[in-house]
């Protein structure tokens, strides 16, 4: 924890009281707790009576103040046993989900049943198979407007006791912010990420492990706000493990590559932002956002004011003026993981890398995406086309992902939009395992999302075009994504933000370039039209002055023809006179 301190609680996770890790200690030691003692080892009827209810009092206790991935009070061994995970969120007994107050109830999950692609090939090998069945059957199913683990919170985009009271955050430009906007962005992820996190505790081994090497002692530990941020993009995109001395299989990705992209790190973001709302005791704070489609080589986030500028001792290291250069990454080991079959922990090691524009060996992915891009991929009408994977053509999805050209076409040596931000990072924000490491991730996922909530917006599709069945693995519409608690499907994230999430964007998208043939057939319309004008004009003078050289004739004529007259009249007179 680079030698600082986790922070304490926020107020509305505590009330006041200190975090878990202080008052209940590391998750991983509830084997010495009575509550593990007395399910798991020989305890006899009194004692082993009081003991429970001591320890179901401290569990409790602790039940008010934190959650996990999975709750932590559903992560002892005998919530691990029982496959139910159904707080009460007064922390009252009989009263799972808030049951007594009509919160909600404890049900069955439903987890998709629907065929998957065919690049993962295994059945019953990775915990993360239906999702979350391997650790939990039974969960909350909240009423109304209310939400999360234990129902005990609102619908985004709903606070009050009642949860009836709208709220929305506005994501904006983070280049476009005050300097006191954006020292107070920093100020926040910093402090995400030395806080630990108040409900979340992440698994740090595989379901087959997770009871400890005594069998008792459930592996999960303590993260802070930003690493459990990290940790879950890791558990998602690291591979199957197959067993001892067996290559780890790698075609396998919950979040990337099919259509749950764009699902899965809007939940992500999501996560992320309410629980710096909450950290910060600020429900207005809202993740801002890096438009990385701006052409050329520059990052321009890349400053000391925001995400740090290029430290002057070495290329690829952040500047010792920015605070990020004090931030150490987790999940590095990943060779580890995949020979061992091991799980990243919350161990820090390493200080991020980055090399904006850097990668010699790729001169590709040393430019950023131009503002035509996106516009490019905006105009695709389908939201993905099968094999609904990082092969897809014509696909909204992998457009935007970045596997295939701007205008649609899948390409294998193209890379652009999202992917071509995390590769001209050159460093951390380039490896899938350890990408959110780098704090860009954020802003760039954020763009990334806001590109995706402007194509709802303007081709407001339904879910009907999300794919039910055969996208890959964790991909299908009603998939509850991996690792997320309590269960949430990829249908669910694909609404429009600002009716259905409580958040909005403020972005001023680029205006069109003509394209070559738009340019020929304005200039041909341009053309006849200045012909047809110009015609117009000469016809006018042509014809004004006829008529001018006829009125110039006209008082010889007139002269004549009063002559005429006036002799006649003369005439008349004088026969009238006469
Ligand atoms: O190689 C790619 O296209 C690539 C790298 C990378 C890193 C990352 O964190 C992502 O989320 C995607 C991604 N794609």
């Amino acid at each position: 924890m680079n030698g600082r301190q986790p922070s304490e609680c926020p107020e509305n996770f505590s009330g006041g009281a200190r975090c878990m890790d202080e008052m209940c200690g590391p998750v991983a030691g509830l084997g010495s707790d009575p509550v593990v003692a007395g399910s798991g080892g020989v305890v006899g009827g009194e004692a082993a009576c009081s003991m429970w209810r001591v320890g179901l009092l401290l569990v409790t206790l602790c039940a008010t103040l934190t959650l996990a991935q999975f709750p932590r009070q559903c992560v002892t061994p005998e919530g691990l046993l029982s496959g139910q995970c159904c707080p009460s969120p007064a922390g009252v007994a009989g009263d799972e989900c808030g049951s007594s107050t009509g919160r909600g109830q404890c049900v069955v999950i439903a987890a998709d049943n629907r065929r998957h692609g065919p690049q993962y090939p295994y059945a019953g090998r990775d915990d993360r198979e239906k999702w979350p069945l391997r650790f939990f059957n039974r969960t909350c199913q909240c009423n109304g407007n209310f939400s999360g683990y234990n129902c005990g919170q609102c619908r985004h985009g709903l606070t009050g006791p009642n949860c009836d009271q709208r709220i929305s955050v506005v994501r904006r430009n983070i280049m476009q912010m005050s300097a006191a906007e954006k020292q107070a962005f920093v100020n926040a992820l910093d402090q995400a990420k030395t806080t630990v996190h108040p409900d979340l505790v992440i698994c740090t081994r595989r379901y087959q492990e997770v009871f400890g090497p005594d069998g008792n002692t459930p592996q999960f530990e303590n993260v802070t706000i930003y690493n459990y941020f990290v940790w879950s993009h890791y558990y998602s995109v690291s591979k199957t493990y197959l067993g001892s001395g067996q290559t780890s299989f790698g075609g396998v990705d919950f979040s990337h590559e099919g259509p749950g992209f764009v699902t899965w790190h809007r939940f992500h973001l999501i996560q992320l932002e309410r629980d710096m709302q909450n950290m910060l005791g600020d429900s207005t704070f809202a993740l801002p956002y890096w438009n990385f489609a701006i052409g050329g080589s520059e990052c321009d986030i890349c400053t000391d004011e925001l995400l740090g500028a290029r430290s002057s001792f070495d290329m690829s290291s952040i500047s010792p003026n920015s605070v990020f250069s004090q931030w150490r990454v987790i999940c590095e080991s990943v060779e580890d993981y995949d020979t061992f079959g091991t799980i990243c922990n919350s161990t820090e090691t390493s200080p991020i890398r980055r090399n904006p524009a850097g990668n010699v060996a790729r001169p590709m992915v040393q430019k950023l995406p131009e503002p035509q891009d996106v516009l490019d991929c905006l105009e695709l009408n389908a939201f993905d086309t099968p094999p609904y994977y990082s092969t897809s053509s014509e696909s909204f999805r992998n457009t935007i992902e970045g596997y295939s050209a701007p205008q649609g076409m899948y390409d294998p040596v193209v890379r652009s939009l999202h992917n071509l931000a995390h590769l001209f990072l050159n460093g951390t924000g380039g490896q899938t395992h350890l990408s959110p490491n780098d704090p860009i991730f954020v802003l760039l996922h954020t763009f990334t999302d806001a590109i995706f909530d402007e194509w709802l917006s303007r081709h407001q599709p339904g879910e009907v075009v999300y794919p039910e069945e055969n996208a890959p693995i964790g991909h299908n519409r009603n998939f509850n994504m991996v690792p997320f608690w309590p269960p949430v499907t990829n249908a669910e994230m694909f609404v429009a933000a600002t009716e259905n999430l409580g958040y909005s964007y403020e972005v001023q998208w680029p205006t069109r370039a003509y394209t070559v043939s738009e340019i020929i057939t304005i200039g041909v319309v341009a053309a006849v039209l200045l012909v047809a004008v110009l015609g117009g004009v000469i016809a006018c003078a042509v014809r004004a002055r006829s008529y001018r050289s006829a009125e110039a004739l006209e008082p010889l004529l007139g002269e004549t023809f009063r002559c005429y007259s006036e002799d006649d009249r003369r005439l008349d007179k004088s026969q009238s006179v006469v």
